[in-house]
């Protein structure tokens, strides 16, 4: 059996991934806050990772050449991201900020509708998630926002618009954010003209969803050269 570590074990993600890999993995390592035994990190052939950005940062130099990193931490900062991105010149590591098929699947229906459809068709993106949940938007708002972008050929950055004041510029791609119960993630792309509207929308039913999809992933990277990949890179969509 291949080890398994999971960063951030005791969170409502890092159970639901001990859940869902108990079967194929024999897992040597639980960093939780309480139990930061980041050398025993050391002993994986694979890392799963839902916690946040400083613990993940934390992580990184205790990691053997080539261990698999399969990472799903959203709201991390610049520098954070910069750390991250450079461990993948030593290991495989697999980032997404939504571990769900269907999700990948409205990504791509996202960026070929924003493809289709020219500046005269306001782009919205909303999400609703449970009270706990710490970042906003969403790391998969964004992952819609960088799709509808890459189809308009634009950068996020420049049209993102995440408050308003004043009249919709054109362009933007605006962001809303709900939070509140124990919704575990609703996002929708709303495209609106002056005569009609398109919504593109999922719900994840479940949190287990997220964690069955990071494993697979784990599945997927391990062996694989050291790089950065995508969701894309392990599924058709
Ligand atoms: N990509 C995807 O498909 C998904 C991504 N996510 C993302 O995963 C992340 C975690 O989400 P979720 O499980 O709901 O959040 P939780 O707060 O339930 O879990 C995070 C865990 O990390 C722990 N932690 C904090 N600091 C450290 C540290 N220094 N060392 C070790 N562990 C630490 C927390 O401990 P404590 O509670 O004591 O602070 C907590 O147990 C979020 O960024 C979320 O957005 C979530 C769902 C799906
Ligand atoms: O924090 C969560 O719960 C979720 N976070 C991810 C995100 O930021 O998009 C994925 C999913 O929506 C659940």
């Amino acid at each position: 059996m291949k080890t398994l570590g999971i960063i951030g074990a005791d969170g409502r993600m890092g159970q639901a991934v001990g859940l869902a890999a108990q079967k194929r993995y024999d897992i040597v390592a639980r960093i939780s806050k309480d139990d930061a035994d980041y050398p025993a990190l050391s002993q994986c052939d694979v890392v799963i990772d839902f916690s946040v950005g400083s613990a993940l940062v934390q992580a990184l130099p205790h990691f053997s050449d080539g261990t698999a990193l399969v990472s799903g931490t959203t709201g991390l900062s610049p520098d954070e991201e910069r750390a991250i991105s450079n461990v993948s010149a030593r290991l495989p590591l697999l980032r997404s900020g939504n571990f769900s098929i269907g999700i990948a699947v409205l990504c791509a229906l996202a960026r070929q509708a924003a493809a289709s459809l020219g500046d005269d068709w306001d782009v919205e993106v909303l999400e609703m998630h449970h009270r706990h949940k710490v970042d906003a938007p969403s790391g998969t708002a964004l992952m819609l926002g960088e799709a509808l972008a890459k189809g308009r050929g634009v950068t996020l950055s420049d049209v993102a618009a995440h408050e308003r004041a004043g009249a919709r510029r054109i362009g933007d791609i605006g962001f809303s954010v709900l939070r509140g119960g124990g919704i575990y993630g609703d996002h929708e792309v709303r495209i609106v003209s002056e005569s009609e509207q398109i919504t593109l929308g999922h719900r994840a039913l479940n949190r287990q969803v997220f964690a069955d999809g990071a494993v697979q992933a784990a599945d997927w990277l391990l062996g694989r050269p050291a790089g950065l990949y995508s969701l894309e890179d392990m599924i058709t969509v």
